[in-house]
Parts: C-alpha cells; structure tokens; sequence
C-alpha cells in the first residue's frame, strides 16, 4: 500500500516573474493529475502526481483534496500529516496559512484555519457518548533547535519517542479542548460564569502565568491542569476554533522571519504544527495530525543571501537534503527489510518520522513557481514528490489500552482499515482458527504487523544500533584524521631534529668552532 499521496500546487505568477517573462509558464496541464514540464533546455518532461493544482486553483478545493480525509481519520483514531513542501517564494506558507491566519476573505484562508474549523466542527457534530481532548502545539525548527513557538522560554526542546505517543516533543507547551459533549459553551469575550470563575482562578493558582479561556467541566480542568502540572507541562485551554486560532496567530508572529531576494516574508524555519485528538469512547483512541510547513530551498546566488541569512539557508537546505536522504532509504526500505533509515541525521527527519515510515496517512503538497525563471527549481521539487510517492508504509488506526479491540488469541495488532473488513467477513462465515491463522498470514505477509513482535522490537534494535554504528564510524573518521595529523607533526618533528643533528655536527667539524669549544 501507498501512504505518502503527492499533490503538486503551482502559485500563481509574481510581479517579477511578470516582468521577466510576461504570462509565459512552464508548465502545461494534462489533466488533473498529470502535467508537462519545460526545463531550461526546453526539454519537455511529463509528471503524474495524485492531483495537481493550477494557478487559478481554489484554497477550498485544495482543502477538500488535499486535508479532509485526514481531518476525519484523525477524529477515527488515524494518524495524519500534511507537508509543504518546494523553493522559496513558492507559496509554501501562504498555502499553509493563507494571506492572514485571522483576517482574511473566507474563499482565501489557508489550510490551516480550515483544519482547525474542521476538527472543531467534526467533533461537535460527533456522538453525545464520545469524549474528545484536542491538544495543539506549535514548534519551529530554527538552526537545528525546535523551539517552543507558545514559548520562547523553551528554545531547545528534545524530541522523543515512547510506544504510547511515537515520536513526540517533550515539555512542549499546548492548547487544551476538553469537553464532555464536544459542544463549547461559552464564546470567548472575558465574561466569566461559574464554573468557569472558579476554574480560572484555580489555574491561575495552580499554573501561573497561563490564559484561562474556557473548560467545559470542574473535574476536567483540574485533572488536565493537575495532570500538566505533574508533567511539568505547560497548558493553555480553549473552547473553539476561534481561540485555537488566536493562539497559533501569537505562535506564528513568533516564528522566524527574513527578507530576501526571492521573499520579502521567508520563512527561515521549519514549522510544525501538531494537534491530538483524543476519543474516549467504549474504546480510547487517539489520533495525531501535523501539519508541516518546510523553508523553502535556496540558492544562494538566487536570494542574494549573506551573513545570518546565508548561515540560515545553509542550515535549512542541509536539513531538506537529509528530508531526501530519507525518502530514497525508505523507497528502498519497502523491499528490504532492516534496511537503515537515517531519520537521526536531523531535528526535521526525526520530527517527521511517523509521518515518511510510520503509521500515518501523509500528504505532501510540492509548492511551485509556474515561471520560466524558476524551471529548474520546479524540477527538483517535482522529482523530489516523484520519489516520495514510491515510499510504502502502513497506516494503521490507534486503538489503545482495551482488550476488546485485540483480536482473539493475539496481542494488539495494527491493521489496515481494509484488512480489517475482510477479516471481519470471514469471521461471520468461517471458524475462530482459521480467521486467527488468516491473521497469521497476513501477518507474515507484511499487510500489516504486530508492534509487540519480536521482528518489529528487532527493527528498532537495529535501528539503534546502525545509528550508534554511523556516530562512531563520524568519531573513527575523525580519530582517522587526527591520527594523520599527529604522525605528520611526529614526520615534521623527526626531520627538524635530523636537521638540528646535522647542524650540531657540521659545527663540530667547523676548524673554528672546534678552536673556540677548545679554548672555553
Ligand atoms: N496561491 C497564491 N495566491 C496569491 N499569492 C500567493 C499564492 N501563493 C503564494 N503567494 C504569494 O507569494 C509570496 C511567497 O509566498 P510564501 O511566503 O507562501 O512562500 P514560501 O514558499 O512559504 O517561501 P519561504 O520558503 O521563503 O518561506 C507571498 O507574497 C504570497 O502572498
């Protein structure tokens, strides 16, 4: 099965490209999901994505494509992320965001603001008996350091990864939706009712220095905040789509911003955005959504970047280079097994490695330039999706902590949604054993895997130690050098004191010299 879906997005022309090359693009449309590119030798070079958006593309229409289905699995229990990906200027953020995250025309707004409303939305809607928790928090990663984007204070947080959450950032600092009912009820505005008075001052009193907005319940409240609290945790609750977006609009004007040739407004970070959905129903499920907006690769000559800037974009295209580092290891990985994948090699390729080879629906949206001027640049970007769409993976719903939801006879297994369904025919027609040795099958067959396996334990043991293996070949190849330097020095020395030899007798034998020795 295919889990990484590649969508390629074209902006409309800027005022430069214009003035360059007037309405000329490179790119002509097949149809929706094919298209044909123009290089700078006027070489034409055909790609088919899984949709491709023109310049006159609708934001909703990308939504729809590109967000929706994952918005639902998340609310299911499916993990999901959403990447943007491409050069600078390409629109990346603007996909992302929109022109403004809070003031903008609704046709406009961004995918972000819309995965937000459509979380709120989906659970509101829900069951009565089901009981969401939706968490968000924000992150950039700015030279190699993840940074707490509703925290300044934190500027150098670890990444992590346990069996219960995967990978995770650990002491982030989040945004908090609890309700019994997944209805808010209370619009924000500053006036209080009981029980939210108490609640606020109780959070004031317990974690100092956080906004109370909204709780939908007493015990709620105080169990996350006391939770937190233990956790050594920082948390921010929220009633609706509107605080939640109030609050990553201070986490985005906290973002590091340049200016440069290509972008008055660039990126010079990677920002993550990450949300949880917690379900508390006869079973708990929790599903995690990150939404990705990458820098934008540079060339040098191209942004006219120096000093910090240059340092910056260094930094940035090492990072995307092991983001592609990634993507060939695992378009190999999906036939052999154990083969290493050096998600290690960087803060951004650790962050998303549930998201390249894990268990989670992924979508990666190649950003691009329509224009002439930027063909080669569109290229890379567009091979770049080419090869992503080849990587395998299996997403998996998280069902956690009930025994009802294990198959018969096995540990928790992860399955494929469609597995499931056969394997649920079968059980209405055939006997326990022989759908529990189907299970078997399908098992040893790779559909899907069992995460308290000794194979998968294996792959992380084996991933452990190649990437152990790879920093101690880093410090033998250093070792190596110095090792070199020192015999070098050692071959320098050695000569020197064969010359000071040499001198010492050549003296001795001087007629002169030997007068003078023999007079003192
Ligand atoms: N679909 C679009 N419609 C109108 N304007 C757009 C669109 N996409 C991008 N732009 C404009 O192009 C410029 C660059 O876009 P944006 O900042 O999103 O690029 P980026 O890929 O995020 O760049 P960087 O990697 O440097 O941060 C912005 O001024 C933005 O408003």
């Amino acid at each position: 099965m295919r889990n990484i879906r590649v969508c390629a997005l074209f902006r409309p022309l800027n005022e430069k490209e214009k003035s360059d090359h007037g309405d000329s693009v490179c790119i002509t449309g097949v149809d929706s999901e094919s298209f044909i590119i123009k290089d700078e030798k006027q070489e034409e070079i055909e790609f088919c994505f899984d949709r491709v958006f023109h310049q006159r593309s609708k934001q909703d229409d990308i939504y729809e494509f590109v967000a929706l289905p994952i918005v639902r699995g998340v609310v299911n229990g499916v993990n999901g992320a959403i990447i943007t990906y491409g050069q600078t200027g390409a629109g990346k953020t603007y996909t992302m965001e929109g022109p403004n995250l809070l003031d903008c025309e609704e046709k406009e707004k961004g995918l972000l603001p819309r995965v937000v409303d459509g979380i709120f939305d989906i659970v509101k809607r829900s069951d009565d008996m089901a009981k969401y928790i939706i968490k968000l928090s924000m992150v950039e990663i700015y030279m190699e350091r993840v940074r707490d984007l509703f925290d300044l204070s934190k500027d150098h947080l670890q990444i992590k990864e346990s069996r219960e959450q995967g990978i995770f950032v650990s002491g982030v600092t989040e945004c908090l939706s609890a309700s019994a009912d997944g209805e808010p009820k209370r619009e924000a505005g500053g006036i209080c009712l009981w029980p939210e008075i108490g609640i606020s001052i109780l959070a004031a009193i317990f974690v100092p220095g956080i906004t109370i907005s909204y709780a939908p319940t007493l015990d709620d409240t105080l169990f996350s905040i006391w939770n937190a609290r233990i956790a050594g945790k920082s948390l921010i609750p929220v009633s609706d789509s509107a605080q939640a977006l109030h609050c990553l609009s201070s986490g985005i004007a906290n973002r590091a911003v340049g200016h440069t040739q290509m972008n008055m407004a660039s990126s010079r970070s990677h920002c993550v955005y990450i949300f949880s959905i917690q379900q508390e129903m006869k079973e708990k499920r929790s599903g995690k959504l990150i939404l990705v907006d990458l820098a934008g690769s540079e060339k040098a000559d191209k942004t006219g970047a120096v000093g910090r800037v240059l340092e910056e974009a260094k930094t940035i295209n090492k990072s995307l280079s092991a983001l592609g580092n990634v993507i060939n290891a695992l378009t190999c990985a999906s036939t052999i097994r154990g083969n290493h994948i050096p998600y290690r090699d960087s803060k951004l390729t650790r962050i998303l490695q549930d998201a390249l080879g894990g268990d989670t629906h992924t979508t990666l949206l190649c950003c691009c330039s329509p224009s002439p001027s930027n063909a080669s640049e569109t290229l890379s970007t567009l091979r770049f999706g080419s090869r992503a769409r080849h990587v395998k993976a299996s997403a998996l719903e998280n069902f956690k902590g009930n025994e009802d939801t294990k198959s018969p006879g096995s540990v928790a297994l992860i399955k494929d949604e469609s597995c499931e369904r056969i394997l649920e025919k079968m059980r209405q027609r055939m006997k326990i054993e022989d759908v529990q040795l189907l299970e078997q099958l399908f098992i040893l067959e790779g559909i899907f895997f069992n995460p308290n396996s000794i194979e998968e334990s294996k792959a992380a043991y084996e991933d452990a130690v190649s990437s152990t293996i790879s920093s101690l070949q880093e410090a033998v190849k250093v070792l190596t050098i110095k090792v070199e330097e020192l015999k070098n020095d050692k071959e320098a020395l050695a000569k020197e004191n064969k010359a000071l030899k040499n001198q010492i007798i050549a003296a001795q034998s001087s007629p002169f010299l030997s007068r003078i020795c023999r007079w003192k």
